[in-house]
């Protein structure tokens, strides 16, 4: 007699497997290796930026108060006393009708309050001393770029779990970081499951397919920020299987494997979670695709049997196992970040169970539209190549058509969503 599986909310399965969230770990990384991954502290500016006052242009230094009756007519010449490059500290103050060349970046010299654009000036050389005039007036303040006007001294600039960006590592360097505290990857083990499986690099034989799901999971685990290690196929005896978990378990954080978890005679999950006594958090959930997904935990670390089924694998990891990885990333927002769209075509299927649709977002006139990305079955493949979100429709509906609202999870996004499993609507047929 089969055993009777009980499904479970979405919802109620994302929250059970949230109690076991890994805790957060840090590690310090060189700057340049912490890109792409999550800060471990808040970054506070400890100094001003700029830290000085300084010229945006190349030009000539001086007092505002000696151009004001400068005009095309009777233009202001003024001695040109040195000059001064970025990087560099000019000492004396600049007096009346003194002028100083200087550079882009370089700090304004003591005395002046603006700078003049090199193109708007001329200059000539009297008895070997250079002179430089302009023809306009200029206020006090022109050209010059202020301590602190980008950052100032004390400011929260990121906080802690933010994804580090190109912009964040410049900041990073800005600030002195040489070494940045970000969080630890976790190690998330793959093994596939099936006598059918061969590896890409093998010919096909007569019914056997090649594992996409090990590779697939694997780039998932790497799209949200964790380490995967894949420790190949399991064998086809129950007690080497075993085993074969056993030994992944203590090499890992977290255990994916994918396949062998629904009823057939060689569906092994089940029964190596019973053996080495790993409490099954849930094994059936009210979802398409996926229901079969299976979650156990063993001393504080979590098993995922994920369907061997690709779409229902792929939709499994990033329902319950990416809230997981981010999580330990410092997130607030580890799920899927949830956006309203607009269905771009009919989807008649009735809906006993909630369907997470693998879809391409597009925009039209500013509106966002999610079209389902392709042949729609808990087995296809194609159809994730163009996934970047699943269009999310409720359970109990009669089908969908072109324009309804819907709830849709973005894939490819690092900002995520705290909790978006609530008053997710379900719309009826117009
Ligand atoms: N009598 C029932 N049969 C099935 C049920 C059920 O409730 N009662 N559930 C169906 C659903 S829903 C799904 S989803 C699948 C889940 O199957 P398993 O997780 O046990 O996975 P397998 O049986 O090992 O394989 C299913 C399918 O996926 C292919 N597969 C497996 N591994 C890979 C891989 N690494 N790469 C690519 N494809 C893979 C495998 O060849 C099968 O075609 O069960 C239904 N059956
Ligand atoms: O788990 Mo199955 O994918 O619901 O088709
Ligand atoms: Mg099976």
């Amino acid at each position: 007699m089969v055993e009777k599986r009980n499904p479970i909310a979405v919802s109620e399965a994302v929250k059970r497997v949230m109690d076991y969230a890994y805790t957060e770990k840090v590690e310090w990384v060189p700057l340049i290796e912490a890109n792409e991954r999550f800060l471990a502290e808040n970054l506070a500016a400890d100094q001003d930026v700029p830290s000085f006052d300084r010229s945006p242009y190349d030009g000539f230094a001086i007092r505002a108060v000696d151009s004001q009756k400068a005009t095309k007519e009777t233009p202001v010449s003024f001695k040109v006393v040195g000059e001064i490059g970025a990087g560099f500290v000019y000492e004396q103050e600049v007096q009346a009708f003194e002028a100083l060349r200087i550079m882009t970046g370089a700090p304004i010299p003591k005395g002046c309050d603006a700078v003049v654009m090199l193109e708007l000036t001329k200059d000539e050389v009297r008895d070997g001393q250079t002179y430089m005039s302009i023809n306009r007036s200029y206020e006090a303040g022109t050209n010059i770029s202020y301590q602190g006007e980008d950052v100032r001294k004390g400011e929260v600039l990121i906080q802690k779990g933010q994804f580090i960006n190109p912009g964040v590592i410049a900041l990073l360097a800005t600030f002195g970081y040489a070494e940045v505290p970000v969080f630890k990857k976790p190690v998330v083990g793959v093994i596939a499951t099936g006598s059918e499986l061969l590896e890409p690099n093998e010919p096909l034989q007569a019914g056997k397919i090649r594992n996409s799901n090990a590779y697939m999971i694997m780039a998932q685990i790497e799209r949200a920020g964790a380490t995967a290690k894949y420790f190949g196929q399991f064998s086809d005896d129950l007690d080497v299987c075993i085993e074969e978990v056993k030994k992944a378990l203590s090499q890992v954080d977290i255990l994916i494997t994918t396949g062998g978890v629904s009823v057939g005679d060689y569906d092994y999950l089940p029964a190596i979670y019973e053996a080495i006594g790993a409490t099954v958090l849930f094994n059936k959930v009210a979802m398409r695709p996926g229901s079969v997904t299976t979650v156990a935990a063993l001393d504080g670390q979590l098993l995922y049997g994920l369907s061997g089924n690709p779409s229902a694998c792929y939709v499994g990891f990033e329902l319950f196992t990416r809230p997981i990885i981010r999580k330990s990333f410092g997130s607030p927002t580890p799920h899927l970040r949830r956006e309203k769209a607009i269905l771009g075509e009919d989807f008649t299927k009735a809906n006993p169970f909630t369907r997470f649709i693998r879809a391409t977002l597009h925009y039209n006139d500013g509106q966002l539209v999610a079209t389902p990305s392709g042949f729609n079955k808990s087995s296809a493949v194609s159809s994730l190549a163009t996934a970047n979100a699943f269009i999310v429709l409720p359970g109990g509906s009669r089908g969908y058509e072109k324009d309804m609202p819907v709830d849709v999870l973005l894939l490819e996004d690092v900002q995520g969503s705290e909790w978006p499993w609530d008053n997710i609507k379900k719309y009826s047929k117009l």
